[in-house]
């Protein structure tokens, strides 16, 4: 790829409504428009979506795994390939997440030092073992424009001495990341990733830790981890405007249509959610009147489109009746158009809040959407 070393990693704010902010990210392999819905492709692969789809559906940037592509295919093999990019010809941006939070939601299978994280594959039982230079060198390997460092992810639940001691830690993992991976070696940006639970005070230290580390960015790390919404509500809105404000700040594994607009309102410009195709395998369908539920027998003889306001394929192209057929009767055509649809709704969200800020009406689509997806008033 092509790209100018003298703009790569700048962050443009170009308008703001309230603390949401539009902007734009430029990495090695394009300029990103924020805020932003990140489809994601653990194993390099947006489930059940091609390459085509997605550019179809609008998505600017998609999200890999380390943990998951270093044990399969291998990063060394994606070296070899000439990275992820060439190896799965998506031209656009990706994203890597470091492993961390995938090691420790692997549970006991895993032993904690200050070196690393040493853990066992969860295909073969094998050992192997994750430090942050590690995980530099893989998101290296697999060329991704946009590195996370590794991190701890504490539990919900966890006390306030160990989720102290985490954040220490995790800063000084973030530290050495830093030296491993010189500022925008290969084009290649790095983004930080704040800790510290859900104690505030924590929360503060350890962005104040990151803040002094040159980050291309900022996550929120460690939420959406089985609190509730208002504990991942309270401590977004207390930690989101605290971050530096001339870097994108990225919210890890969030969320929901309503969680997502919560975030922009607190000021967050980059969002990840296995929701949209996950859902789409059971049958979960996110639509401009609010979630349907395909498997229901009263779509049985609809011949309506599943959404009559969306642009996608599978809404321009099939009744919900043939939806409903194709889920029934297990079809991969279901996975295909269900995926390709919530993708499309997502991606069809984060764009309709980029024209909201710029016209100074994201409050209005916030309470829109709030209405839409109101739990059912039984
Ligand atoms: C679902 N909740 C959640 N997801 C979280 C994630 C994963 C985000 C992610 C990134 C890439 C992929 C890929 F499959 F597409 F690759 C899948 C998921 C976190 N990741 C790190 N590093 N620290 C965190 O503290 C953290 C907290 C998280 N809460
Ligand atoms: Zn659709």
């Amino acid at each position: 790829m092509t790209y100018d070393p003298a703009t790569l990693g700048q962050f443009t704010i170009t308008a703001t409504d309230g603390a949401a902010r539009r902007g734009s990210l430029v990495t090695a392999h394009g300029v990103v428009q924020t805020p932003i819905f990140m489809p994601v492709g653990t194993q390099g692969s947006v489930k059940a979506l091609a390459p085509d789809d997605l550019d179809a559906a609008g998505a600017q940037i998609i999200l890999g795994n380390t943990y998951h592509l270093y044990l399969r295919p291998g990063d060394d093999l994606l070296a070899r390939k000439g990275g992820l990019h060439r190896f799965a010809s998506w031209n656009k941006p990706i994203l890597t997440d470091s492993g961390g939070f995938q090691v420790f939601s692997l549970k006991d299978i895993r032993k904690l030092s200050e070196d690393g994280v040493e853990f066992r594959s969860h295909h073969d039982g094998s050992k192997h073992f994750f430090s942050p230079e590690k995980v530099m060198s893989i998101q290296n390997n697999i060329g991704s424009d946009i590195m996370m460092v590794l991190d701890e992810c504490v539990a919900y639940g966890a006390d306030y001495d160990y989720t102290a001691k985490s954040l220490e830690l995790t800063t000084r993992w973030a530290r050495r990341c830093r030296q491993a991976h010189p500022r925008h070696k290969n084009g290649q940006l790095l983004f930080g990733i704040n800790q510290g639970g859900f104690f505030k005070d924590l929360r503060e230290r350890s962005l104040a830790q990151l803040a002094e580390i040159d980050f291309d960015g900022f996550a929120i790390g460690g939420l959406s981890v089985g609190e509730s919404i208002p504990e991942m509500y309270d401590m977004l809105h207390h930690i989101a405007p605290l971050m530096p404000r001339d870097t994108p700040r990225y919210l890890m594994g969030v969320g929901t249509p309503l969680d997502i607009l919560e975030g922009i309102s607190a000021g967050v410009d980059m969002f990840d959610c296995v929701l949209p195709t996950r859902n789409a395998r059971n049958g979960t369908l996110y639509t401009s009147q609010g979630k349907v539920n395909i498997r229901r027998a009263e779509y049985r003889e609809d011949d309506s489109p599943l959404d009559p306001l969306c642009p996608c394929y599978a809404c321009r192209t099939f009744s919900k009746a043939y939806l409903r057929h194709l889920y029934v009767a297990q079809e991969l055509l279901s996975y295909r158009l269900n995926s390709l649809h919530n993708i499309t709704f997502f991606l069809t969200l984060a764009r309709q809040a980029r024209e909201a800020i710029e016209q100074g009406r994201f409050a209005a689509l916030k309470a829109h959407y709030q209405d839409v997806f109101a739990p059912a008033k039984d």
